[in-house]
């Protein structure tokens, strides 16, 4: 599965914070401080003004700025400075609630929509068409006809009639982020919906919730100052900024200069609110470009094999026969998966049992992530289940969310191949571990606390209490894989599915977390169901394997005879394409061809385009699986064929 870089690089939006790096701005500095400056002033009007806003001096009508009035007066002889401060106050007070019911409808159903999605979003989204259809301005008027010179109801309806703009937008990035792999892992850990929207997806919506919010409260100081104007706000002779302009141009025959005192700060006000929402989002993405990411310790895939311990090694431990699915924790039963309308994964059976390690081994786009991640419930791509069964530990996963609820974490955890996009970028492994000790135990901060260092122990991570205050983002590879298995581990699983948990590690690193794993298993005795494309990998951990090709298994088989005696082509060819088997100086063996597309799956023998023994009987008609020998499962009408003639890679 490829997955999103993005989230890699949030924790790093974190230092410096986004206040300081707005403030960096020159544009962001000046708008923000004229708006604390405004803010303050208002606030503390009667102490910036030593005159009263209704106090009329009809000696000094129309005057212009002097050391006893700062900004004039109007025609009725009243301090404009201390009008203006008062008036801002209804200002303020207009774009508070406007705001505070933009926000509550806005964010709920915004997240909501895109996390929940299904009849949650289909009512979000058309009440969000409908209310952006109504005319905004012309029901607010209504709504002062009905309740003449409530500001406060017409600012609420406001509220309500902005709300669709920032529903969209919070909607629309819910849906990206709701697809990236540590919001998956938060579920895979057993957190309800509402604490991953609150903890996981919120905080990444913060930028754009306070950019929106900026934009909207410039739209607000805009409508209440033309309500002002039009007679509609702060009744007379209250001061309002929209009244004040009202004043100021009956008046500009015979003091132009009222106007600007009363107009200026106004539009000096729209402005700033519009600047800062730019410097905002100008910061918040900063630190967020593909450039600055840490590049993650990549490795083409071939040298993972040849770093991983030779398939010589397979068979050494004495590993148990293919048990039995009668005793098995998991077993996969006809699963069949389809994403936006198109099987990729079709009648998967396998199973796993107590103890055991299988290695679900297959090149890349055969479907073995989706089928790992439909164990779980959570089929990528907005995907489904469309047939089969998961029973874990006797139960049927499979449209049961209360009984998945109740085994992701505890009965079975998953590690992802990117660990870094598997952490949440906006918390300290610290918090995350703690998080997840809480979840599955009932215990206080310290007793979590003393977890988290255990379970960092556990997973060879040194200074782990130092390692704890860190975030994702100042990890090494293989030190975010690490963390993540502790996490995986914080619900002590009794089985654990591990995604190709090495491919983005380097070669040293790899071989270090596969010694992990097997050691974590032995203390633990938890199963493991690896995905793998690597041999290497299947022979050093693995006790039974399955092959996939093009969404469907092709063989099936302990490990041991798989490797000495492979029955289904497709196996050969990959164990022939093993690294270790190159000759020096000559190509390394490779199968002709790729794997077709979901969509593009042939009738017969999916794999008959690229096989040497393909004949007319391969293309007739689907393929079933086969029991050619005990304990052995292969999709081949040659099955016999390779059975006597023990086919080797
Ligand atoms: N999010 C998605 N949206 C659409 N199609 C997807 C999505 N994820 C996987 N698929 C499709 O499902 C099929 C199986 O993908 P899957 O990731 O399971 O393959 P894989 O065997 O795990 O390969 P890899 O090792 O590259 O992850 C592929 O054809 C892929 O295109």
């Amino acid at each position: 599965m490829k997955l999103s870089p993005t989230v890699a690089a949030g924790k790093a939006a974190r230092s410096p914070g986004l206040i300081p790096r707005v403030l960096r701005r020159p544009a962001g500095a000046i708008s923000l401080g004229w708006l604390v400056l405004l803010t303050m002033a208002t606030l503390a009007a009667s102490a910036v003004s030593a005159h009263s806003p209704l106090d009329q001096d009809l000696s000094h009508v129309l005057a212009g700025p002097s050391g006893h009035h700062l900004l004039g007066t109007d025609n009725l002889g009243r301090d404009l400075l201390s009008r203006l401060l008062y008036g801002g106050r209804s200002t303020l007070l207009a774009v508070a609630e406007a705001l505070a019911v933009f926000l509550l409808i806005g964010v709920t159903s915004g997240l909501a929509a895109g996390f929940l999605g299904g009849w949650t979003d289909w009512l979000v989204t058309r009440s969000a068409e409908l209310l952006f259809a109504l005319p905004g301005i012309i029901i607010v008027l209504v709504v002062l006809s009905v309740f003449p010179g409530n500001l406060h109801a017409a600012m609420i309806t406001f509220g309500v009639l902005g709300s669709p703009g920032i529903t969209r937008v919070l909607r629309s990035q819910t849906l990206g982020i709701r697809e990236e792999l540590y919001v998956a892992a938060a579920q895979v850990a057993g957190l309800r919906r509402g604490q991953i929207m609150r903890r996981h997806i919120l905080p990444r919506l913060a930028s754009t919730v306070i950019v929106q919010s900026s934009l909207f409260a410039a739209v607000v100081v805009v409508i209440q100052a033309g309500l002002g104007f039009l007679g509609l706000g702060a009744q007379p002779p209250n001061p309002s900024w929209g009244g004040l302009v009202a004043d100021a141009s009956q008046n500009i025959d015979r003091a132009p200069w009222m106007l600007v005192p009363t107009g200026v700060p106004l539009v000096l006000t729209v402005m700033a609110l519009g600047i800062l929402g730019d410097a905002i989002r100008d910061a918040a993405t900063e630190n967020w470009s593909v450039s600055k990411l840490r590049e993650p310790e990549r490795r083409p895939k071939t040298r993972a094999a040849t770093a991983a311990p030779a398939p010589e090694r397979v068979g050494e431990t004495g590993r148990p026969a293919a048990p039995d699915d009668t005793d098995a924790l998991l077993t996969v039963r006809d699963l069949s998966i389809a994403i936006g309308g198109t099987p990729v994964v079709q009648r998967v059976s396998f199973h796993v049992c107590a103890g055991e390690t299988v290695g679900l081994v297959g090149e890349s786009g055969c479907g073995k992530s989706v089928t790992s991640l439909g164990i779980l419930g959570l089929v990528p791509g907005g995907g489904d289940i469309t047939d089969g069964q998961v029973i874990f530990n006797g139960a049927d996963l499979v449209g049961a969310p209360r009984a998945l609820e109740h085994v992701r974490g505890t009965g079975i955890a998953y590690v992802s191949q990117e660990p870094m996009v598997a952490l949440d970028p906006t918390f300290s492994v610290g918090d995350q571990l703690a998080e997840a000790v809480r979840r599955h135990q009932d215990c206080d901060r310290r007793a979590a606390r003393a977890r988290v260092v255990e379970l960092l122990r556990m997973v060879n991570i040194p200074d782990p209490a130092g390692v704890a205050k860190r975030y994702p983002h100042q990890l090494s590879g293989g030190m975010a894989q690490r963390v993540a298995i502790a996490l995986a581990l914080a619900g002590d699983p009794e089985l654990l599915i591990a995604d190709e948990p090495t491919t983005a590690l380097d070669v040293t690193v790899q071989a270090e977390i596969l010694t992990l794993l097997r050691t974590l298993q032995q203390q633990t005795g938890m199963a493991i169901l690896i995905v793998t494309h690597d041999w290497g990998v299947v022979a050093d951990l693995c006790h039974r394997s399955v092959v996939m090709y093009a969404g469907q298994v092709v063989e099936q088989a302990e490990v041991e005879q798989m490797f000495s005696r492979p029955l289904h082509p497709y196996t050969a060819g990959l164990l022939g394409a093993n690294p270790h088997l190159a000759r020096h100086g000559e190509p390394l063996p490779t199968i002709p061809g790729t794997v077709p597309a979901p969509g593009n799956w042939p009738t017969g023998c999916r794999f008959a385009a690229r096989c040497s023994l393909a004949d007319d009987t391969c293309t007739e008609r689907p393929v079933q699986l086969t029991a050619p020998a005990p304990d052995r499962l292969t999709r081949c009408v040659h099955d016999q064929q390779l059975l006597a003639e023990g086919s080797h890679p």
